[in-house]
């Protein structure tokens, strides 16, 4: 097991006048058997970053270091990593024991060791009754888990993950979530995994890095991330709805946006005027949407409370201590 720390790190695509720098100076100090998640939404730069840990990708500027081993000349096999892909990326003509050995055996592990090894991994995710079958007669979720048991048996100091459940459906999603973290728990290793899903990042990240455009726009826990966002970007990609960034509104501030999410907002008797657009039934909740104004809002209420209709005006009043202020030019918290 060990730290795995980014200092600095660039990357750039091509050389000279054109090169393309993808990541701005990324730096996150990771502990040892943490579950660290990096989000973002699709081109920031999240499998860069991962695969300038994994070796795959040349590091342009900076340092990554893995325990006190600072790795950017380091071919993939030296770096005692071991990741997982979205496509599994299994041998078709090999059994599943093969695919969980394979790595093992180029590493010329003793056959006794391989052995014992893949039938640990095989124990823990379930797959003891399925090591004779090849990729094709397995369901998409037992692929994935001979995906991970193939990382598991290389016993690596970081375990990387390159959205490995988007090919899932939302059910085994959810499921295969939950043995990912009983893993974590289990093995405490190390682990990176990217995903663009903020609620697969909230749901196992220990700490989660927020990037937008190459650039780190948040390190943090889901708890903060979620309370105190350090940006409107973030505000408005962690949360479902988003948050509501309203720039004029009664009691907002010069210069500056307020802040305050779909479920921090009160319908009541005070409060803004809010002309009711549509309203969504989510099963629990109501979703109801709106205008103040030319702004537009989202309130969230409980599938109990009284559903107004459309164009109807209600009252609602935002929890004054739910309230973020974000700087109107930078969209920095303020
Ligand atoms: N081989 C390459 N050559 C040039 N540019 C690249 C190359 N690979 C990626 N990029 C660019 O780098 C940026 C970051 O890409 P990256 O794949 O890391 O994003 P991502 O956040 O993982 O996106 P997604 O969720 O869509 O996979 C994008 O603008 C992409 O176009």
């Amino acid at each position: 097991m060990a730290t795995l720390s980014l200092r600095n790190v660039v990357k750039r695509y091509g050389h000279g006048p054109k090169a393309n720098q993808v990541i701005h100076g990324v730096n996150a100090e990771i502990k040892d058997g943490e579950f660290i998640v990096i989000v973002g939404p699709s081109g920031c730069g999240k499998s860069t970053l991962l695969r300038m840990v994994a070796g795959l990708e040349e590091i342009s500027g900076g340092e990554i270091a893995i325990g006190p081993r600072v790795v950017n000349n380091l071919e993939p096999a030296e770096r005692d990593i071991a990741m997982v892909f979205q496509n599994y990326a299994l041998y078709p003509h090999m059994s599943v024991f093969d695919n969980m050995a394979y790595g093992l055996k180029i590493a010329k592990v003793p056959v006794e060791e391989i052995k014992a090894r893949v039938d640990k991994a095989a124990k823990i995710l379930e797959l003891g009754h399925l090591l004779e079958r090849k990729p094709r007669e397995l369901s998409g979720g037992q692929r994935q888990r001979v995906a991970m048991g193939r990382a598991i048996v290389r016993q690596p100091q970081v375990f990387l993950f390159d959205e490995p459940l988007s090919n899932l459906d939302a059910k085994l999603r959810a499921q295969t979530r939950l043995e990912i973290q009983k893993l974590h728990r289990d093995l405490g290793i190390t682990s990176l995994f990217v995903t663009h899903d903020q609620v697969e990042a909230m749901t196992l990240a220990q700490r989660m890095i927020v990037m937008n455009g190459g650039n780190m726009e948040q390190f943090g826990t889901p708890e903060e991330v979620y309370h105190t966002p350090a940006s409107t970007f973030v505000a408005s990609f962690i949360g479902s709805p988003p948050m509501n960034l309203l720039r004029a509104v009664p009691g907002g501030k010069a210069g500056a946006i307020l802040g305050i999410r779909p479920e921090h907002l009160d319908v009541g008797s005070d409060g803004w005027e809010v002309r009711v657009e549509t309203v969504e039934l989510l099963g629990a909740e109501r979703l109801i949407y709106g205008r103040i104004g030319a702004e537009q809002i989202i309130v969230r209420v409980e599938e109990g409370a009284p559903a107004p209709q459309a164009d109807a005006v209600i009252r609602v009043a935002p929890r004054p201590d739910r309230l973020h202020w974000f700087d109107a030019q930078s969209g920095k918290r303020i």
